[in-house]
């Protein structure tokens, strides 16, 4: 059975709207993983509730923690987390999130018995490889290369070379645990370039708020000293990656969109959105109310190496199949493996409605030609639905397939869609 089709609205005017967003997912579950590894009772305030989010302290109840949700409202759910003894012979069904299958993993090395780990169809295509290798090579016994797999610990830590080329995540779920392994971790990275450097950047910092002793002074070699980590109160921040639409609303249309809350100072990639919405033709600003995006309803292609900001493709491609001039998008090959083959599903998608990409090895062209109406597909993937509405922005009768998709970050999508268009009038 197919999913049902969005007809995605039309601005018939300019976007002028100030849309606060929920948290970071990205954040939420390194910090419902920390709170859950930690020396005692912690706090995880306005954390993201969605599909990923759920699924992450799901785990972490199957696997010992007791959570405690408080204080539910649009902006998020305070979390009172208090840790236990990591317990075996637990299911974890991972979704499709990236953060689920690659962070809970080491944790279930922690437990006394076995744990296993499966996901939606599109999650067994996703890579898992190498840090179920270095799990092994550390000391697990692990099942498999792919989910499904089972783990079963005890794992000492130690020593490990992985391969993070095809995710930044690989890296970022040993460290995030390895503080709990008896002799640490120190993970060398051998291979390309490591993408979503910024994600990197966040595990660290968060590991070092509470508590953890990291040491990245060598380039891709990382330390995680054994010891406890802190009970704390945590906030997370708003999504940053989820602001992409609703900014690129304001350039489509040529309005103003108004992120408030954001932060002054942030390791989420989605900051960079500053950079490369002005590149493509918008002015940004800071004001007191947050970061407001200004649109001319004009777009410039952009040439920009995505690999730092790899999330942020699917909407900057849907801005650039609407610009006036030619775009290309490198440096981001690895999204081949994330909630589906993106390179490939946003050429489809946008030469299905007339338009004009092609893939390259590590990426995207896309040439200006007028849109046509149709329907967008979104393979499950929540960044792909919200491509397709930004480009139902200009174009009259494009349709997004299973719009729900965007409950695996952001179920409220559709109805803040709506309401940032009517507040336009
Ligand atoms: O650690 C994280 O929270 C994430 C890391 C990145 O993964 P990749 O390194 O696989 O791109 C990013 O794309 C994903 O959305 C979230
Ligand atoms: C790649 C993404 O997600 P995941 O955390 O599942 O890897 C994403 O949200 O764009």
């Amino acid at each position: 059975m197919s999913a049902p089709l969005w007809p995605a609205p039309t601005a018939t005017e300019p976007v002028r709207a100030t849309v606060p967003l929920p948290g970071s997912k990205s954040v939420t579950n390194r910090a419902l993983l920390l709170a859950a590894l930690a020396e005692g009772p912690g706090t995880v305030r306005r954390a993201l509730r969605s599909r990923d989010a759920d699924l992450m302290a799901d785990a972490l109840r199957a696997l010992g923690t007791v959570m405690t949700p408080a204080n539910e409202s649009a902006s998020g759910v305070d979390w009172m987390i208090t840790p236990g003894p990591v317990t075996g012979g637990a299911r974890i069904d991972v979704g499709l999130a990236g953060t689920v299958m690659r962070f809970v993993p080491p944790m279930a090395a922690l437990a006394d018995g076995e744990v296993s780990f499966d996901g939606d169809p599109h999650a067994r295509k996703r890579p898992m490889g190498p840090i179920l290798r270095a799990l092994r090579a550390l000391g697990a016994e692990v099942t498999g290369d792919a989910l499904p797999f089972t783990i079963r610990g005890p794992l000492t830590g130690g020593e490990v070379t992985l391969d993070a080329s095809g995710s930044s995540q690989f890296l970022s779920g040993l460290l995030l645990t390895a503080a709990r392994f008896e002799k640490g971790v120190t993970v060398r990275h051998d291979g390309p370039p490591i993408p979503s450097q910024p994600h990197i950047q966040m595990t660290v910092r968060m590991l070092r708020e509470y508590g953890v002793r990291v040491d990245d002074s060598e380039p891709d070699v990382w330390r995680v000293e054994p010891g406890a980590i802190a009970a704390r109160e945590f906030t997370v921040e708003p999504d940053l990656s989820n602001a992409a639409p609703f900014l690129s609303a304001a350039m489509v249309t040529g309005g103003t969109v108004t992120i408030p809350g954001w932060p002054a100072e942030t390791t989420q990639p989605g900051d960079q959105l500053r950079t490369l919405l002005a590149a493509m033709g918008a002015s940004v600003e800071r004001t007191p109310e947050g970061l407001a995006v200004t649109g001319t309803g004009r777009i410039t292609g952009i040439e920009a190496d995505l690999r730092d900001v790899a999330e942020l493709t699917p909407t900057l491609a849907a801005l650039a199949a609407l610009a006036d001039s030619p775009s290309r998008i490198s440096g981001v090959a690895h999204i081949r493996g994330h909630e589906t083959d993106r390179l490939a599903a946003l050429v489809a998608e946008i030469n299905g409605l007339g338009g004009d990409a092609n893939e390259t090895e590590d990426g995207l062209e896309i040439r200006p030609r007028p849109l046509t109406g149709g329907v967008f597909h979104s393979y499950a993937d929540h960044r792909m639905a919200t491509a397709g509405a930004v480009i139902g922005l200009a174009v009259p009768g494009v349709e997004v397939e299973d719009i729900a998709t965007t409950g695996k970050t952001l179920p409220e999508f559709a109805s803040m869609w709506a309401s940032m268009l009517r507040d336009a009038r």
